[in-house]
């Protein structure tokens, strides 16, 4: 059985004080659910004092982006022990912002991959197809490649542990988020892809789905069977509405 995972993405939001005022709340919350596991992704700047208020509870965190070198000059960018030593247990790896806005191809997302999984991070990767891509019924090509290319290579214990993310660029921040069965589609797809690839820890590999998840359609969406959680961006930033995806309710 896999379980669940709804992680919020906080992308470029929220100072130190925010942020901590949000679990804060968030912890009370959230504080008797066992069965879906609940992770936040802040900023770089509030994962220490993030890491803090967690202690004893069932919120864990993440980092949004690692560099792959151990240590040096690489003015900017932030390493594997760094990110552990902050308190992160897993890290988003390709994300479509990242891929867009910074230069990220599947060649260094694998990099980031395999250095996130030797440093006994759990890494969360990203896939998925723009607009034009889905009009021009490239999807599944689209798809498959970021996913042979971008997971190659790790052990079939470490393809067990990985988590993959579904996030259609046209539905991340849109309001339009793919009907469950549009999702369920392309997460099966990936499921068969990483079958090929790593055989039976397809069955354990955990698929997300983001864009616009809300609360409104969050239990739809949880219902299908390819569908482990989410990567949720806007719907995370108030305690409120993370609750209630943290608990599929309205
Ligand atoms: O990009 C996302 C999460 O990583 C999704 O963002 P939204 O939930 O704001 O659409």
């Amino acid at each position: 059985m896999r379980k669940p995972l709804m992680a919020g993405n906080w992308k470029m939001n929220k100072t130190v004080s925010e942020s901590v005022s949000i679990i804060k709340a968030l912890k009370g919350a959230v504080g008797g659910v066992s069965d879906v596991e609940i992770l936040i992704c802040p900023a770089f700047t509030a994962l220490y004092e993030v890491n803090n208020e967690i202690k004893g509870s069932n919120i864990n965190l993440g980092a949004q982006n690692l560099f792959w070198e151990a240590k040096g000059a690489f003015t900017g960018e932030i390493s594997t022990a760094m990110i552990r030593d902050a308190g992160c247990s897993y890290v988003i790896v390709g994300h479509s912002e990242r891929r867009q806005y910074f230069g990220e191809t599947d060649k260094t997302v694998n990099k980031k991959t395999k250095a996130a999984l030797a440093a006994d991070i759990t890494p969360i990767v990203c896939v998925g197809e723009t607009l034009k891509e889905r009009e021009n019924n490239v999807t599944f090509s689209v798809i498959e490649k970021q996913v042979r290319d971008g997971l190659a290579d790790i052990t079939l214990q470490q393809a067990s542990l990985t988590v993959i993310a579904y996030e259609p660029v046209w539905a991340i921040g849109t309001g339009k988020t793919a009907t469950p069965d549009q999702a369920q589609e392309v997460h099966s797809f990936i499921r068969k892809i990483y079958a090929q690839m790593y055989k039976e820890s397809a069955e354990k590999v955990r698929i997300l789905y983001g864009g616009s998840v809300n609360p409104g359609n969050v239990s739809d969406l949880m219902k299908k069977s390819d569908i482990d959680g989410g990567l949720v961006g806007g719907a995370s930033l108030e305690a409120e509405s993370f609750t209630k995806l943290v608990k599929y309710s309205k």
